[in-house]
């Protein structure tokens, strides 16, 4: 990261996803390198900076990278081209349920993660109270998860990540949460975030008034490139100006396998790992009798 005030830094960011005809092919993609697929350029080229404490929404329409960056930025997902660097602990506002184990309390899920994110027990102690007492689920905080309806569980998932001091904190229209006290409670806390602590926040919504609310600077997405990157206002009418046009670059454009072919290996799922495993353990095993034999 060149600038030190910077938190966020994009490098000429390209995201490729490949696209196979059915799940065989993707499997079978894991062992065998000739198996086809098309592309999809979902970010192309992508560069930007966020400075510590500054406030930006992401606008873009259905389809245009939104979620793709803050994917990458968070982890969960990397770049095909490009760097991205992150300073500081993020919390995610994006799959609020995401990484809760259901058999575990919501108290032993604040610890997992707590953990996840890279805080100490210690850490996690010091919040642990704050969190139970933002989600507002009573006793159900000693209960296993898979008590819980889905509205408590988004809502241990939400004060988790405003409750873990994050220097980053990124929204992915997550401000619907709960009853309207509650939307107004996460609202009052983020504010208090950004002005208290110097937060920073990157935001993704399709509410412009949402966004003016929180932030100064817009990023305008557009097929995966930055369309407009600067003032809020000028930032939504550009978008507002994008929703009227009719879109005529082709937003899923695929260019065939012999066009494009990506060079680095194909991402694994889990169950692909494991039945790797499986297979490699099996073979080791079976060598392991064959050569047994042999020495009998
Ligand atoms: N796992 C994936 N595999 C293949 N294509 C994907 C995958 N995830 C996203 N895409 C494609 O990448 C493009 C960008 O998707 P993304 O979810 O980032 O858009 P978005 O701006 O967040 O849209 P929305 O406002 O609808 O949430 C879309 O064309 C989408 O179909």
């Amino acid at each position: 990261m060149t600038d030190k005030n910077n938190v966020i830094a994009l490098d000429h960011v390209t995201k490729i996803y490949k696209l196979f005809k059915n799940d065989k092919k993707r499997f079978l993609a894991t062992f065998i390198k000739s198996v086809t697929y098309r592309e999809k350029r979902a970010i192309n080229d992508v560069s930007f900076s966020v400075k510590k404490g500054e406030s930006v929404a992401l606008f873009g329409r259905n389809g245009a990278g939104k979620s793709t960056i803050l994917k990458m930025i968070t982890g969960v997902s990397f770049p095909t081209h490009g760097k991205i660097h992150v300073k500081g602990r993020v919390g995610a506002l994006l799959e609020l349920t995401a990484g809760f184990d259901p058999e575990f309390s919501g108290r032993e899920n604040i610890y997992l993660k707590g953990q996840l994110t890279g805080m100490t027990n210690k850490e996690i102690e010091e919040v642990e109270e704050d969190i139970v007492e933002f989600a507002e689920i009573g006793e159900y905080i000693d209960q296993p998860l898979r008590t819980y309806s889905s509205g408590m569980k988004a809502r241990l998932g939400f004060a988790i990540n405003v409750c873990i001091r994050p220097d980053i904190l990124i929204v992915d229209e997550a401000l619907s949460v709960g009853d309207l006290k509650f939307q107004k409670k996460c609202v009052d806390r983020i504010k208090k975030m950004i002005k208290d602590y110097g937060t920073t926040l990157l935001l993704v919504t399709h509410s412009t008034a949402t966004a003016k609310q929180f932030c100064d600077r817009g990023i305008v997405l557009r097929s995966g490139r930055v369309l407009y990157d600067g003032n809020i206002k000028k930032a939504v009418s550009m978008y507002n100006e994008s929703l009227k046009r009719k879109e005529t670059t082709d937003l899923t454009r695929v260019t065939s396998e012999s066009e494009n072919r990506i060079k680095h290996p194909v991402e694994m799922s889990h169950k692909q790992m494991i039945i790797l495993i499986l297979l490699l353990t099996v073979l080791v095993v079976g060598l392991g009798i064959v050569l047994s034999f042999m020495r009998m």
